[in-house]
């Protein structure tokens, strides 16, 4: 029987979706639906031949998913012909209630809602998204895979934040983590790549895209990772901010009267790269830098020394590290912020071949020299194929 599973990652504005078998990773179909809720959507459907491209109006989740559907009926490939068995469904936040991807039914629905007041840029449109995918795929199972499950290892010294503990078990603050499903991926993928068994290889993942995490891996489980209460804390990232001086949301209520909602909207959209040089995407980084943009260096700088000093903090967390892997748009593709964030790390086992670093493989890869004692590498991420495999494995209970 086949294994196809349609997953479906709804973001605030945006719908991406891709057909993917989950027994052998072939993606039939993928596509993009952007300005959702805005003017100017757009569509773009991957199939055989020229992506197709259009431009549709998409007032909320629900037109997005019609549209999406629109397109697989109108130029293919049909989801009745393909035999699809299941749609995955990206959810970030399941807080303490899901350890395991699970099957979505109407209470769970109901939580993933009320877990939206630790995630309130990431759950409302996930679950505008499973809504509407329901109503609209109703005879087929529907199964939420969430970021932070894979975190539900952590133990408490690394969960736990130095708070009155009455105040935080109330509002269920603790550290939760993100990326889970990449993170999980690149596990597996990084112990075959070494040839160890998971469950005896520690690992240190720089999720490093559009939100950027590290994680420390002992014997294949999450032990500590950068991410927190929310998406928020850790690395700098394209437009939040990262690790700072709580005290600072106080300073800046009080001598410039921002209200909660536009710190909260400053730190998770306005900061990070885009903050402090005015573009969020890497390459136009490094253009501006080039051209002698010293906010653009100090940036790149910045972005690049707080990745080290997890990587030197996770070291110490885990004693012994088998491999530090770069994965996401940045961790794959940049090879400036890949060498300049382990440089002079060699004392510690950590070295960057720079001939290996440069070359423009796409797949996985070692970075670091022969004989090395901790492994450098580059393992692409593929949350889609790990959310279908997730999928499948709670829908055949495989
Ligand atoms: N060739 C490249 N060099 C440097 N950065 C890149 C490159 N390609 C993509 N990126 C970065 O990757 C980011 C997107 O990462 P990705 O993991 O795809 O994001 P998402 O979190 O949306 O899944 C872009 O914003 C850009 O900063
Ligand atoms: C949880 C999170 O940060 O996700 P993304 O990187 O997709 O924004
Ligand atoms: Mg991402």
């Amino acid at each position: 029987m086949s294994a196809m599973v349609l997953v479906l990652n709804c973001g605030s504005s945006s719908i991406k979706y891709q057909l993917i078998d989950a027994d052998d990773g072939s993606m039939p179909a993928r596509g993009l639906a952007e300005r959702i809720g805005e003017n100017g959507g757009h569509i773009r459907h991957e199939w055989s031949g020229e992506p197709l491209e259009k431009d549709v109006e998409m007032p909320d989740h629900e037109a997005g998913l019609a549209a999406m559907l629109d397109l697989f009926e109108q130029h293919g490939p049909r989801l009745s012909d393909v035999g699809i068995r299941a749609v995955g469904h990206r959810v970030v936040h399941g807080g303490e209630t899901f350890a395991e991807p699970v099957t979505i039914d109407d209470d769970v629905e109901r939580t993933i809602d009320e877990l939206s007041a630790l995630a309130p840029l990431h759950n409302p449109p996930n679950l505008a998204g499973i809504t509407v995918a329901r109503r609209a795929l109703s005879d087929l199972p529907h199964v939420a895979v969430f970021d932070t499950a894979f975190h539900q290892s952590l133990p408490p010294v690394a969960y736990t934040y130095a708070l009155d503990r009455d105040v935080a078990a109330e509002h269920h603050v603790r550290r939760y983590g993100f990326h889970g499903t990449s993170v999980s991926y690149v596990t597996r993928e990084t112990a075959r790549l070494l040839n160890r068994d998971p469950a005896r290889t520690n690992i240190i993942v720089l999720h490093l895209g559009n939100g950027a995490s590290a994680t420390a891996i002992r014997d294949g489980a999450s032990i500590d990772t950068s991410m927190g209460l929310t998406p928020l804390q850790g690395l700098v990232m394209g437009s939040r901010s990262g690790d700072l001086d709580p005290g600072i949301l106080f300073h800046l209520r009080r001598s410039a009267g921002m209200s909660v909602d536009e710190l909260d909207d400053m730190l998770n959209r306005h900061s990070g790269v885009l903050g402090l040089t005015g573009v969020r995407d890497m390459r136009e980084v490094h253009q501006l830098a080039s051209d002698g943009d010293d906010a653009a260096k100090l940036a790149r700088d910045i972005y690049c020394y707080r990745i080290r000093q997890y990587v030197g903090a996770y070291l110490a967390t885990l004693g012994e590290v088998h491999a530090v892997v770069f994965t996401g748009g940045v961790g794959e593709n940049d090879s400036w912020v890949r060498s300049r964030s382990l440089a002079g790390m060699r004392r510690l086992g950590i070295e960057v071949d720079h001939v290996r670093n440069a070359s423009r493989g796409s797949g996985t890869r070692f970075i670091s020299p022969d004989g090395a004692s901790t492994v450098v590498a580059v393992v692409p991420t593929n949350e889609e194929l790990e959310i279908a495999r997730q999928t499948m494995s709670v829908v055949d209970g495989r």
